[in-house]
């Protein structure tokens, strides 16, 4: 039964929902009734209430919320959020940006309310302490060396740009950013591949719209003043400087979110655009003028499809972001057609850049790199291609298939109030796992494709505000997702080899310990999951976990020299080898010696922000804020 429709019905009362805890029940034997049908209802029904009310003070008293049930009419009529100003928008394609009046000169005045909407809300991701564990060693490679950066006031960034990196309150750069933000600010055409969390959104963004800022005026095409819009006759069609194209609906949203930060006071307008979402609120944006276009490959598609609409005559940049992702979901087509300007009007002008960033760099975003951009490309690369960092403690248990529901509402009770998420293989499975949380008293809930986008945007909103701090997803739905504040993550199911495996499993764990911050993963494992375990026990040796002894079979002989053959990095290509790859291979290395540059400036360059636990009502670390032993301060 769908715990959705559980919820919208406003059923509290726990019954009538999916409920498999009979299977925990002290004396759960269904076999064991004798006392006829109505009886055996009567007292299953009364022990589970009796279990629930149990369960619900133990919980309580440990600090979790109650369970929040969702009512979807309420959400439909605007209340949606009311309590988090940052998404007040009914979608988050109409959320709030910064309206440029044509009376303003270079630049905006602060505009307070949106300044709060934007920088200061409590759930916006902030960096923590354990910044080291990001220094990896970085790799360039290209044509001249591009000297990386270590402060961005270094960088040569616009001043309204160096304001607003101040307001989002990023100190330092990353290491993805040190590199990535000269390359881009050089001009050159970028391939990058860094970990998760690491920062890749504002390491293109940051360079890009600095670039454009103060430009703006004599590139973007005119558009209507939005004080005075009259929507019948003012509308225009959407010429976008900047398209991002990413996989998901949910990351689009989030790139959004941080250009709404760094557009703060310019007259640069984002827009996004993404599936599931009524065209109609997007259309709308899109013709009150659009410079940088944030969408996903589908709908984006849609719209291409109506030259009066939008048009690529003026772009100047285009990124292709997760382009592994978005390889492996069959828009190679797209992505190509995009590269190459076919029936799209796309500015090719000499000075339209190409950016593609990746978790790894299979062959086909090689050769797109080849066929599409300048020979003179640079590529990045930081740390080893799908590798992860050691914030992340990793924990690996054996559990049968059959137990792992019981244990999991164990890890879950003896963790104690934390921001969870919870990763299964399928989509039944994941509505099940969040029935079962959920009738056993925890605030969960779900996410997967089969879901509307409003269910989608729902439950990751009541995520983010932990009004529901258990999320259940499947890998797909929670790629990229970029929540502060989770502490733990649960591979429920592990990824199978034949759905990724263990780049799956990197992407899944990436989702806590962000940007310095820590946090843990404890994978489920039994039988069923061999085909991941050399995978998975590399990885826990390269990050210096504990390899469990039910897996010492799989563990590597030597872990201080561990070979990896993900096939996303393979310099010995015969094609590299007779040097038609341009930049790398056929290229040369950026620093001259024509081998890996470890960059100690961008190891140096990222430090945590002074000050920045003891500010008023944050603590980087903990998802409570200052003396706060409610949920609702997550
Ligand atoms: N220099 C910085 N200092 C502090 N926080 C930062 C900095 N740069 C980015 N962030 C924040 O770090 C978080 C992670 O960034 P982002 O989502 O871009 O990572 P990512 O590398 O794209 O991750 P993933 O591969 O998992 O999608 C974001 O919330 C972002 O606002």
């Amino acid at each position: 039964m769908d715990h959705f429709a559980a919820h919208a019905n406003g059923d509290t009362e726990f019954s009538g929902g999916f409920n498999d805890s009979a299977a925990f029940n002290d004396d759960g034997d269904l076999g064991a009734a004798t006392n006829g049908a109505t009886d055996t209802a009567v007292s299953k029904k009364e022990q589970q209430a009796k279990e629930l009310a149990d369960n619900l003070a133990k919980l309580k008293e440990q600090g979790w919320n109650n369970p929040i049930p969702f009512n979807y009419q309420t959400v439909y009529g605007g209340e949606a959020g009311a309590d988090e100003p940052r998404d007040e928008a009914k979608w988050l394609s109409n959320a709030a940006i910064y309206e440029w009046d044509d009376d303003f000169g270079e630049v905006g005045p602060p505009n307070e309310e949106l300044e709060k909407v934007l920088f200061h809300g409590e759930y916006l991701m902030r960096a923590g302490v354990q910044l080291e564990a990001l220094a990896f060693d970085v790799e360039m490679f290209g044509p001249e060396k591009v000297h990386p950066i270590s402060k961005f006031d270094d960088a040569g960034l616009h001043p309204v740009m160096r304001e607003n990196i101040r307001l989002c309150r990023y100190v330092n750069p990353t290491p993805i950013q040190c590199y990535c933000i000269p390359a881009v600010l050089t001009g050159r055409d970028v391939v990058a591949c860094a970990q998760t969390g690491s920062g890749k959104t504002a390491a293109y963004l940051i360079p890009i719209l600095s670039k454009l800022m103060g430009k703006a005026r004599m590139l973007a095409a005119p558009r209507p003043n939005p004080t005075r819009y009259n929507p019948v006759t003012d509308r225009v069609r959407a010429e976008p400087l900047v398209l991002v194209v990413c996989p998901t609906r949910e990351l689009a949203c989030q790139i959004f979110d941080e250009c709404r930060r760094l557009c703060y006071r310019t007259m640069l307008r984002p827009c996004v655009i993404y599936g599931g979402a009524p065209t109609r609120g997007q259309r709308e944006q899109l013709e009150m003028g659009c410079d940088i276009l944030i969408a996903t490959p589908g709908r984006l598609l849609d719209f291409m499809r109506n030259p009066g609409l939008l048009s690529f005559a003026r772009l100047k940049f285009t990124v292709i972001d997760e382009a592994d992702e978005l390889f492996s979901g069959g828009w190679e087509e797209t992505i190509e057609s995009l590269f190459q300007g076919n029936g799209t009007n796309t500015n090719a002008d000499a000075d339209h850049m190409y950016l593609m960033f990746s978790a790894t760099f299979p062959k086909l975003a090689r050769r797109m790199a080849r066929d599409y951009m300048d020979e003179d490309y640079v590529r990045i690369k930081v740390g080893r291609v799908g590798s992860t960092h050691t914030n992340i403690h990793q924990d690996v248990i054996y559990v049968d298939e059959g137990a792992k529901n019981q244990c999991l509402f164990d890890l879950i009770f003896s963790g104690g109030p934390q921001r969870t998420l919870i990763f299964v293989n399928t989509k039944v499975k994941c509505d099940m796992v969040d029935d079962f949380l959920y009738n056993k008293g925890l605030p969960s809930t779900s996410i997967h494709s089969d879901r509307t986008q409003r269910e989608r945007e729902d439950a990751l909103r009541a995520f983010r505000t932990a009004k529901c701090p258990i999320l259940v997803a499947t890998g797909v739905s929670a790629r990229g997702l970029d929540v502060t504040s989770v502490k733990h993550v649960i591979n429920y199911d592990l990824p199978s080899t034949q759905h990724d495996g263990i780049t799956e499993y990197i992407h899944r764990i990436g989702r806590t310990a962000r940007i310095g911050n820590e946090g843990k993963a404890t994978s489920f494992f039994n039988d069923r999951n061999e085909d991941i375990a050399p995978d998975l026990c590399k990885i826990l040796a390269e990050t210096k976990q504990e390899i469990p002894e039910f897996l010492q079979s799989f563990a590597p002989e030597d872990p201080k020299n561990i070979q990896w053959h993900d096939n996303t990095d393979d310099e010995n290509e015969a094609e590299v080898e007779a040097g038609a790859v341009a930049g790398f291979g056929g290229g040369f290395d950026c620093f001259g010696d024509n081998s890996r540059d470890v960059n100690d400036t961008a190891r140096r360059g990222f430090q945590p922000e002074e000050g920045f636990q003891t500010e008023e009502g944050f603590q980087a670390e903990s998802p409570w804020g200052d003396n706060n032993d409610k949920m609702g301060t997550w």
